[in-house]
């Protein structure tokens, strides 16, 4: 081949069901997942065990292979038509190419025509228990050749182990994602969306404990609304649920990440401020006690509006009490805001 005749790539075939194997594919989940050195084992195994400099485990996406590992050549991906790994998903369990450069489909791709010149190629398909060849375990060699019937069992071997590592990364995740939803489900009230109880005492104490460990301060803000018992009178309790949803977003809305706001009881709301001084508190609250004034409702074609009242207390690391004994505090501020006229800030 000439310098200036363009490298020829796989004429491109895909997999009649190719759509249900990408679909296979995606749904393992482990594409992108750094390998390993459990694959990285099996790759050298593979290359040892054929006698071949280069071993790769291959996984064939729509437009690119992913290598996902490989020994003797550091590659991490390749587009799916300079890959000969594209034919092995072509349906045969494996496939064998005793010599890369005398063979019509292979002998112009740029691994065959340029560096490192691969002569051979031998692969076992990683097949999914409903048949579906997600990618390869794959050996090559500079020279022509052909695997023994004994390497060729022992890489059908390997192969098994590769896909049944793939099944174990992916249900693993699957498991970690469930182990996640259920932590959500666990710590979150659901009308609001904030933190619940249990959770926001779990934090709570955790915060106590850093107050005193880093000396700083720490604030709570209890909020309760304000004749809330009128608005279910009114509305219906289904309107005082959506009022409860709306104040829970913008609670979320308006915190800061390090913040933590939780559902203290029915109507009754607790915001736990980090790292803020008793100053930092008040002007938070009353930021927040202005746009839960100012924000409308709408249930229907009704509009409704609320206000709440708020109760602050701080502890710094010089008076540190305890956790129940901030709450205490802040709910007796909350009972004075209720006193003095309530939609107020006291602390
Ligand atoms: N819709 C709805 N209402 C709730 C929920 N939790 C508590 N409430 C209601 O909130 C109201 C609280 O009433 P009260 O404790 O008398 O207080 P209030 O009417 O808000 O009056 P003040 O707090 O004194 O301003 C009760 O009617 C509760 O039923 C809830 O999850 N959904």
């Amino acid at each position: 081949m000439s310098a200036a005749e363009p490298i020829q790539t796989l004429p491109f075939r895909r997999p009649q069901d190719d759509q249900h194997r990408l679909a296979a594919l995606h749904r393992y989940d482990v594409l992108k997942e750094p390998a390993g050195e459990d694959f990285r084992f099996l790759t050298e195994l593979a290359a040892r065990i054929c006698g071949v400099p280069y071993a790769f485990i291959t996984l064939v996406d729509a437009e690119q292979v992913w290598v996902k590992s490989y020994t003797g050549l550091a590659i991490d991906q390749l587009p799916r038509d300079q890959c000969y790994c594209s034919l092995a998903v072509l349906g045969e369990n494996a496939t064998e190419i005793p010599d890369l450069s005398a063979d019509a489909r292979t002998a112009r791709m740029p691994l065959t025509a340029g560096e490192p010149h691969l002569r051979m190629y031998s692969s076992v398909a990683l097949s999914t228990s409903d048949g579906y060849a997600l990618g390869t375990l794959c050996v090559m060699d500079v020279k022509p050749g052909r695997l023994s019937a004994e390497q060729r069992g022992l890489l059908q071997g390997l192969a098994r182990q590769a896909m049944a590592l793939i099944e174990l990364r992916a249900k693993e995740k699957a498991l970690q994602a469930s182990l996640h939803e259920l932590e959500q489900l666990a710590t979150t009230d659901e009308l609001t969306g904030l933190h619940n109880r249990r959770s926001l005492l779990h934090r709570l104490k955790f915060e106590v404990a850093r107050t005193r460990r880093f000396r700083t301060p720490l604030s709570a803000v209890m909020i309760d609304l304000d004749h809330f018992k009128r608005v279910n009178d009114e509305y219906g309790h289904a309107a005082g649920d959506l009022v409860l949803a709306d104040i829970g977003r913008l609670l979320r809305e308006n915190i800061r990440v390090i913040d933590l706001a939780g559902r203290y009881g029915g109507e009754e709301l607790c915001i736990l401020l980090p790292n803020t001084p008793p100053e930092g508190a008040r002007k938070f609250a009353e930021s927040l006690r202005a746009k839960i004034e100012a924000q409308v409702h709408h249930d229907g074609a009704r509009s409704i509006q609320v206000t709440a009242s708020f109760g602050i207390a701080s502890f710094n690391h010089m008076d540190i009490d305890d956790a129940d004994s901030l709450l205490r505090q802040a709910d007796a501020a909350l009972y004075r805001a209720k006193q003095n006229g309530r939609n107020r800030v006291e602390n």
